[in-house]
């Protein structure tokens, strides 16, 4: 038996993720679908992988190592979303009304994985409960957030100001891969086609070369918003049921921002901040007194997760 050397792979960049096979980009854009070479590698898309042509389609020899990846962990099982993101968009709205918890658990995963999160608020054509929407994220631009208002695809036919907001997040895409999140509404479909607008032919041209074969559907898919390929959008379902099941809870308040200010303060270098003596998480939860103060629903979803990241794993 000859073993295949790896001198004879070829460079390219995962673009989709369907189950364990994944369709690859060429360097010169072509794009062909491959099968992982065993259990170890596993490729998500945003992978550099080393891959093998076998008839049409192709192996995936090697995935190169990873600058982060993006993932959450229930108790089942943990799923990648993407892999070398340089941000993470999270895609919320006015309408309709955000999850608190779902936000923060996004943007707990990001930091964990040092990726850069920016909160993009929608539909800011709905005045009234945008103002509520955009009253309710006061926190997260006090913890240093940035937080875009857009108006993807607004109702109203009356100008709204969304020119510059949305000249505001093309600058922010530029030269760099994005993964875009968001719960179901949010206008994650409508911000694609404006960016994308041939994202539905591409959608097609996957499920077609799919059907061809026996896998299943694509979930994730990496979309250039360039002609120089240089700045990617990455589409990725899964908002919804964020676990954080990967995270240890003593490392949970460093990764919130607005906590992590204070926990440095602490009387006890090991402080959950939940009930200890001298804690400065405590003293500042919605004190009145600061401006650097925690509010009380942030404060009450890291107590929800200390509880629930600290409870033993049932199988
Ligand atoms: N008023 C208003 N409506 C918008 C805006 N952007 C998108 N919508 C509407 O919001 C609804 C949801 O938009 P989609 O783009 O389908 O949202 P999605 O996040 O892809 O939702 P799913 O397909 O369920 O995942 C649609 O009816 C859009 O027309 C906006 O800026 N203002
Ligand atoms: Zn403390």
């Amino acid at each position: 038996m000859t073993t295949v050397s790896s001198a004879g792979t070829l460079p390219g960049l995962v673009v989709a993720g369907f189950g364990r096979h994944c369709l690859v980009e060429t360097p010169d854009g072509q794009r062909l679908i491959c099968h992982p070479r065993g259990k170890k590698s596993q490729a998500v898309v945003g992978d550099r992988v080393q891959w093998l042509p076998s008839q049409d389609e192709g192996t995936v020899e090697k995935v190169e190592p990873r600058s982060n990846l993006f993932y959450r962990q229930d108790e089942m099982r943990t799923k990648s979303f993407a892999a070398n993101l340089d941000q993470v968009l999270i895609l919320i709205a006015a309408e309709p009304e955000f999850s608190e918890s779902q936000l923060t658990r996004a943007l707990i995963a990001a930091e964990a994985e040092r990726i850069t999160p920016i909160i993009a608020l929608n539909k800011s054509d709905l005045a009234e409960p945008f103002g509520r929407a955009w009253a309710k994220l006061a926190p997260y631009r006090a913890m240093g957030y940035q937080v875009l208002p857009l108006a993807i695809k607004p109702k109203t036919d009356a100008p709204v100001a969304n020119d510059t907001q949305y000249q505001q997040l093309l600058a922010l895409l530029q030269a760099k891969k994005t993964l875009v999140l968001g719960p179901s509404g949010a206008g994650k479909s409508s911000l694609t086609n404006l960016l994308v607008p041939n994202a539905q032919v591409l959608t097609a041209e996957i499920s077609q070369a799919l059907n061809s074969g026996k896998h299943t559907t694509t979930s994730t898919t990496l979309y250039w918003i360039d002609a120089e390929r240089a700045s990617a959008l990455i589409d990725s379902p899964g908002f919804q049921e964020f676990g954080l099941h990967h995270i240890d809870p003593m490392h949970l308040a460093n990764y919130m921002p607005d906590l992590k200010v204070h926990a440095q303060d602490c009387k006890f270098y090991n402080c959950t901040h939940l009930h200890e003596p001298g804690c400065s998480v405590i003293s500042q939860v919605k004190t009145g007194a600061s401006p650097h103060e925690i509010s009380a629903s942030r404060y009450r979803l890291y107590s929800e997760l200390f509880a629930e990241l600290s409870q033993p794993a049932r199988y």
